[in-house]
């Protein structure tokens, strides 16, 4: 099954609508950047590089809105999207990653009109959203040989075909052992307060037939101390220049236990996802969310009315704990600052 998470429509974009997932399949519209930050904040579209394609998109979205305005209203104009889609949210580095991409082919065309620079600006966020493929494919590739045949697998969160433009980053090497002829089972852990592990991994992979249990976010450290797991895959948000890896909040649980049970744990890791001007996780912003995602879920809360609550979307893992990097270019095992510097150059070669 090829999920598409996001598609060009008649001029629009088109994104799943994660939020209601599993429950109902069904498609948002969006025609400016302001209206795809919005999406974005309200995790209509989640996951790194599916955060980076959607911004791409918005950005020549608004562009195309704006493509018959005098120039001066033009700037002023693409300068304030830019701004709405960078303040949408701020863990996940492929947000900025895109938009700082987009930004050079934007300036790059000088006095261009903007009929045509709207024109380029598309052209560039269907390039993104096709590399994206490309890439987890590759990295599909190259970490599919790390898990044996008939491994029990266990995931954090969703780092699927809905978190990326397709295929998937830590699902996408589930997905390529699979496509290998290898065995592999998946346990998901239901990733709290969002449930992307049991709305949506469990989902990706029922849809498919790749066997996948469920289990709640405590359950995990049962599992490894009865030999249930064999290893461990997650995506990540942003990836420090040292190694440290801003994924999910929970992983860095699971990251501490598979090392206490000597587990493998694999990130899968896009280069876009790795932010070298981050020296160590320390720096990475982490994402606080509302706090009716702790007290219940959607209209069912159940906390105690005015209980206080903390909610971040994400925690950082040191680079001790991963046992290797999964990339476009190959595997990085025992990451550090001087095994990503070098990771870097290559791609730049
Ligand atoms: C392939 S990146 C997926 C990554 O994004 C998720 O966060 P969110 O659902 O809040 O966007 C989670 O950290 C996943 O590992």
């Amino acid at each position: 099954m090829n999920i598409e998470t996001l598609r060009w429509q008649n001029n629009h974009l088109e994104m799943i609508d994660q939020r209601v997932l599993p429950a109902r399949f069904e498609y948002l519209s969006y025609d400016s950047a302001a209206s795809v930050a919005e999406g974005i904040r309200a995790m209509v579209v989640r996951g790194a590089p599916a955060i980076g394609c959607a911004a791409a998109y918005g950005v020549a979205l608004e562009a195309l809105r704006l493509n018959k305005t005098a120039p001066e209203t033009f700037r002023s104009g693409m300068e304030k999207g830019f701004a709405n889609l960078a303040q949408s949210r701020p863990t996940a580095v492929n947000l900025f990653w895109a938009l700082q991409r987009m930004r050079q082919v934007w300036e790059g065309m000088n006095a261009a009109a903007p009929a045509v620079v709207a024109e380029r600006l598309l052209d560039e966020a269907h390039e993104v959203h096709a590399e994206d493929i490309r890439i987890n494919r590759a990295m599909g590739a190259a970490g599919a040989a790390l898990l044996a045949d008939g491994a029990h697998v266990l995931t954090h969160c969703n780092a699927g075909a809905l978190a990326t433009a397709g295929w998937g980053t830590a699902l996408g090497v589930i997905r390529s052992a699979v496509e290998a002829g290898k065995k592999i089972s998946v346990i998901a852990d239901e990733t709290r307060p969002f449930l992307q592990g049991a709305r949506l991994t469990a989902w990706e992979m029922v849809q498919e037939n790749i066997p996948v249990t469920l289990i709640t976010d405590n359950m995990a450290g049962h599992l490894m101390a009865h030999g249930e797991v064999d290893a461990v895959i997650v995506g990540t948000d942003r990836v420090a220049a040292n190694g440290d890896v801003a994924n999910k909040i929970g992983t860095y649980m699971v990251a501490v236990l598979a090392r206490r049970h000597n587990i493998p744990f694999y990130v899968a890791c896009p280069l876009s996802t790795i932010d070298l001007n981050i020296a160590s996780g320390k720096d990475i912003p982490i994402e606080e969310r509302a706090p009716e995602e702790v007290t219940g879920f959607r209209d069912c809360q159940w906390a105690a009315p005015g209980v206080k609550t903390r909610n971040p979307a994400f925690d950082v893992t040191p680079a001790e704990l991963v046992t290797a990097l999964i990339t476009e270019r190959g595997v990085v095992r025992e990451p550090d600052k001087e095994k990503i510097a070098t990771l870097f150059h290559q791609k730049q070669l």
